[in-house]
């Protein structure tokens, strides 16, 4: 505790101003006792995801079974006197309530004794995962109007009379006469699946390729703990909905080439007609490719030319491929090499302006960017991405981050200059978080240039690829589809430069991990997600169903406990009904990446440090009181 002659006078004004919310003795104290007993709780769970790309299903089914935690909880209550086949009914019952329920009502299996079996079982389980927590934490978890009850029910003790034991089957009685089972499981599941993660995190690659990453921004707008590292394709979609034309060309096409027209018409009112109809007039069907894909593709290509030349600073003039087509003979020459063209079908290619839009491509950029400008459900998600994401996160000792920290061939941080001024390492990260939000705030042309370098940047923390769109595109020979990377893709595998990046964010802890996603881990190909002797974890084992052939499994996630870090590789997912029909959960394989030589405890943890400070605060405060040095206010 602070001695008073050790105040000064600033740290006197800051406990005035606690004084405000403490304002006697016994407020100060009850409080102190209060954090004290939080401090010592053991951390909360950590869940982890990356690279949702769209899959909302898969998504939804992993957030509810928490990554395969109440599975684990079930088993460890309910072993020895529930079959497997049970426990998985009740599983599916706590991941998918009122679908469950409406199955089980249709197969007439609902009876008294049904509910009051299901009430107890999930009684227990919310037990076993309420012990984590102050029983105030708890209360505030449930819905508020089933708040005393399920306290009374969850908190029962045992006593010599048993008089409790009357009580609660009295309540539970009371439930199933009142015909309020079904808004009771409702409340029980959801507590249940609200206890078994404390926070969570993504990292990265909300959007694209699958069809529905609105879907998934509404269910994270309802999480109650949550923070997101911004993927390069979510700075894409933050970059269009902002404004910037060439992100608004990257995101049709990325959506065009996978067919999601839905996120765009229906989910955020952005008509597509225009487009398709210039399209149909414009384009031919001859070569094989979709006339919409050739007119998304000229448009994009042009924008991205416009980009290239305002910015020199970007080096990325030998991406300007669009000039240099020779129609003529259905070639281009790259790199020293002349590979044919998959289409010659660019009739609105001025072969002596290259990179102007004509007039009706210009009028449907016009159009679309407007569309996107006045999207009010994509400006809501886009404000959710910017209060709850940034570039980076430090949390709990580890770094997060969706792809890398440009770094040299030698594997020194690289340099970059804007304005006349260098960044690296953090200071870069932060100056690309900068220019993100200033793009949204301010929509000047530079920064939403700059948010269109971020999605596709060869030095961009959130790319670090030299991206090929067009040789994907046009050119058949597959060796110029290849996308060097930043060599901080090949340093990562190096714990020394790992224990280097972590310093440089101020985590100095033997425990302290980066955790990204990005690169697709091709487990087919032997890879594995924890990589630099565990200093690293890349969790992007692909949601992404169009990635699954390649990596072999349907998305990695972590689980970070009061007892260590788990990675949990699944197995691909069909479909909700199918989870319904044969109660069929995502298979999960675990691996233990890292034991805490302790349990972790709150006290360990980032925001335990706060409260610790605030104790010390508050004791100061108690010390003030009993000094005089601050009156007590009592009513
Ligand atoms: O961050 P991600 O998911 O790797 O996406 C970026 C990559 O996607 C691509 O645009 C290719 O996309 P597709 O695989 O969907 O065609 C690459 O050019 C680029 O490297
Ligand atoms: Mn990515």
């Amino acid at each position: 505790m602070k001695n008073e002659e050790e105040f000064s006078a600033e740290y006197l004004k800051y406990l005035e101003l606690l004084s405000q919310s403490f304002p006697t003795q016994q407020a100060t104290f009850t409080e102190i006792i209060n954090l004290q007993a939080i401090v010592n709780l053991p951390k909360g769970t950590e869940h982890f995801m990356s690279d949702l790309h769209g899959e909302y299903e898969a998504f939804y089914h992993i957030l509810n079974n928490c990554s395969g935690v109440i599975r684990e909880k079930v088993e460890t209550i309910f072993a020895n006197s529930m079959t497997t086949e049970e426990q998985d009914d009740l599983l599916t019952l706590i991941y998918y309530p009122k679908e469950k329920l409406d199955l089980l009502n249709r197969k007439h299996k609902v009876n008294d004794t049904w509910r009051i079996q299901t009430l107890h079982h999930l009684l227990r389980l919310a037990k076993l995962l309420s012990s984590k927590y102050t029983r105030s934490k708890v209360r505030k978890s449930m819905p508020e109007e089933f708040r005393f009850v399920i306290d009374e029910l969850i908190h029962a003790q045992s006593d010599e009379d048993n008089n409790r034991h009357v009580y609660h089957t009295k309540i539970l009685d009371t439930i199933i006469e009142t015909g309020s089972t079904r808004e009771f499981i409702y409340a029980l599941a959801a507590l249940i699946k609200r206890l078994a993660v404390d926070h969570l995190h993504i990292i990265g690659d909300i959007y694209d390729r699958g069809g529905h990453a609105d879907k998934i921004m509404d269910n994270l707008m309802q999480h109650h703990s949550l923070d997101i590292q911004w993927g390069n394709h979510d700075i894409l979609w933050m970059g269009a909905a902002a404004g910037s034309d060439a992100c608004i060309a990257n995101v049709l096409r990325n959506n065009i080439r996978y067919n999601n027209l839905e996120i765009l018409e229906s989910g955020y009112g952005i008509s597509l007609r225009p487009l398709a109809l210039f399209a149909r007039d414009t384009y031919t069907k001859e070569d094989n490719i979709d006339p919409l894909v050739k007119a998304i593709n000229v448009i994009l290509f042009k924008l991205e030319g416009q980009t290239i030349i305002r910015h020199p600073e970007y080096n990325m003039d030998d991406r300007l491929l669009f000039h240099k087509m020779n129609l003529k003979e259905g070639t281009i020459a790259i790199d020293g090499g002349t590979y044919p063209l998959k289409s010659i079908d660019f009739p609105t290619r001025n072969p002596i302006d290259p990179y102007t839009l004509s007039p009706e491509e210009h009028q449907i950029v016009i159009d679309l960017r407007t569309a996107f400008l006045e999207s009010e459900r994509l400006a809501r998600h886009m404000s959710f991405l910017y209060s709850h994401g940034s570039m980076y996160r430090c949390f709990n000792g580890n770094l997060l981050f969706h792809g890398g920290i440009p770094i040299n061939e030698d594997g020194t941080f690289r340099e970059m200059f804007y304005n006349g001024r260098s960044y690296k390492g953090k200071t870069f990260m932060d100056y690309a978080d900068r220019i993100a939000r200033k793009a949204y705030e301010q929509r000047d042309q530079d920064s939403l240039d700059y948010m269109w370098y971020l999605w596709c940047g060869d030095k961009s923390p959130v790319s670090g690829r030299v991206v090929k769109t067009f040789e994907r595109t046009y050119i058949e020979d597959k060796r110029t589809w290849e996308e060097p990377q930043d060599p901080y893709y090949t340093w990562e595998k190096d714990p020394d430069t790992c224990v280097r990046i972590l310093h440089e964010f101020g985590i100095d802890s033997p425990q302290g991990h980066i955790i990204n996603g990005h690169t697709p881990v091709k487990v087919v190909q032997g890879e594995s997600p924890i990589r630099a002797g565990g200093k690293v974890l890349c969790i992007d084992g692909g949601f992404c169903r169009a990635y699954q052939s390649s990596t072999g499994i349907a998305g990695y996630t972590l689980i970070f406990n009061s007892h260590g870090m788990r990675i949990k590789a699944h197995y691909p997912f069909k479909d909700v009904h199918q989870v319904l029909m044969t109660n069929a959960d995502i298979g999960s394989d675990s691996t233990q990446v890292e034991m805490e030589p302790q349990r972790v405890m709150i006290g360990d943890t980032d925001n335990g440090k706060k409260i610790l400070t605030m104790i010390e605060d508050l004791k100061a405060l108690l010390c003030a009181y009993r000094n005089g040095l601050i009156l007590e206010r009592k009513v």
